[in-house]
């Protein structure tokens, strides 16, 4: 098919500022030529159809230039709706969803049926081909029960919570991953993880997509959210935590929710050996795109000092 050329509607100037953005990608085309880059994509980030498809359409253009995007995503907007369809309630724990017997069928029908369909489609319709897989498949995520310790803050006693099939990631065999990326596939991974003993895990999706970058020797680990990255007290960005700063800021309750286990997958891919992992905001268009391939990154990146 061949595109009628259209003259541009845009000054000389404007065409050519087009043209330098495009050449001025050219050294982080290169940088990343054949890395793998690991997407979590959040289910908060999902809500937008316009977002959505440009987000689909910026991890086509990854794969299509030689980087190797490997998608972990969540659902956890997805299952709450799905939950109170059920009428079944549904808390949580520093960001955690505690997950009875009943629940753990429903949840793995939502994040690795229709989400998991729906995002691998969203990148499969901007011309690159997707493959929705769940972390059991290949038997790629092996799990176990979280075993969550908290210390109560008067008595500093610590003990073990009880969050039911949440499941921590043991181990991760990539060699689905590989098989899919290696032939010109897009991999896109729901966080739910097979258990030794039986049971399904679920997990979240920001440890999964963690685990997955660690296996994968990930040169990025981008965490996309519906906040601008990690906000202080006062709510103003932090552009930068090293992994102790990042823990301190947990530590002073700076951090909740949500945050705390994306924070904490961050700081252990970078001591794990990522070289960064950046916290951005899935409601800017392209997100991905400014992230790896302009000057001016956004978010908060982790490193490791
Ligand atoms: N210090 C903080 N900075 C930014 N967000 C925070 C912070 N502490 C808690 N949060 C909460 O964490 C949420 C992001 O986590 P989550 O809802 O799990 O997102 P996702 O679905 O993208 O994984 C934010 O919407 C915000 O409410
Ligand atoms: C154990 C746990 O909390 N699992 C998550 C899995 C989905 C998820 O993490 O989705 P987001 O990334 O959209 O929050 C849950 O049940 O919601």
């Amino acid at each position: 098919m061949t595109e009628p050329r259209v003259p541009s509607s845009h000054s000389h100037h404007d065409a050519a500022q087009e043209a330098a953005i495009l050449a001025g990608a050219l050294p982080y085309l290169r940088r990343y030529a054949g890395d793998t880059i690991v997407v979590k994509y959040g289910g908060h980030a999902m809500g937008n159809a316009d977002l959505a498809k440009t987000f689909g359409r910026d991890i086509a253009l990854l794969k299509l230039v030689g980087i190797n995007p490997v998608v972990v995503h969540g659902g956890g907007p997805q299952i709450n709706q799905m939950l109170k369809r059920l009428e079944i309630p549904s808390t949580f724990v520093d960001g955690l969803r505690v997950t009875d017997a009943n629940m753990v069928d429903v949840i793995e029908m939502v994040l690795a049926g229709s989400v998991n369909k729906e995002v691998a489609e969203l990148i499969s319709r901007e011309g690159a081909l997707a493959v929705g897989i769940s972390g059991k498949d290949g038997k790629m995520i092996t799990a176990r029960k979280l075993q969550r310790k908290v210390r109560d803050t008067e008595s500093q006693i610590e003990r073990v919570l009880d969050l039911g099939f949440v499941g921590e990631p043991i181990k991760v065999d990539p060699r689905v991953i590989y098989a899919l990326s290696g032939s010109g596939l897009i991999p896109v991974i729901a966080p739910v993880g097979f258990g030794e003993d039986g049971a399904t895990y679920n997990i979240n999706a920001d440890t999964a997509a963690g685990a997955v970058a660690g296996a994968v020797h990930a040169t990025r680990l981008l965490m996309l959210t519906d906040v601008p990255g990690v906000l202080d007290a006062d709510g103003k960005l932090i552009p930068e935590l090293t992994a102790a700063q990042a823990m301190q800021a947990i530590e002073d309750g700076v951090i909740t929710g949500g945050m705390i286990p994306k924070v904490e997958t961050c700081i252990q891919a970078v001591q794990a050996g990522a070289r960064a992992a950046v916290i951005i905001d899935g409601r800017m268009p392209h997100a991905c795109l400014l992230e790896l391939f302009t000057a001016s990154g956004s978010g908060t990146m982790i490193r490791a000092e």
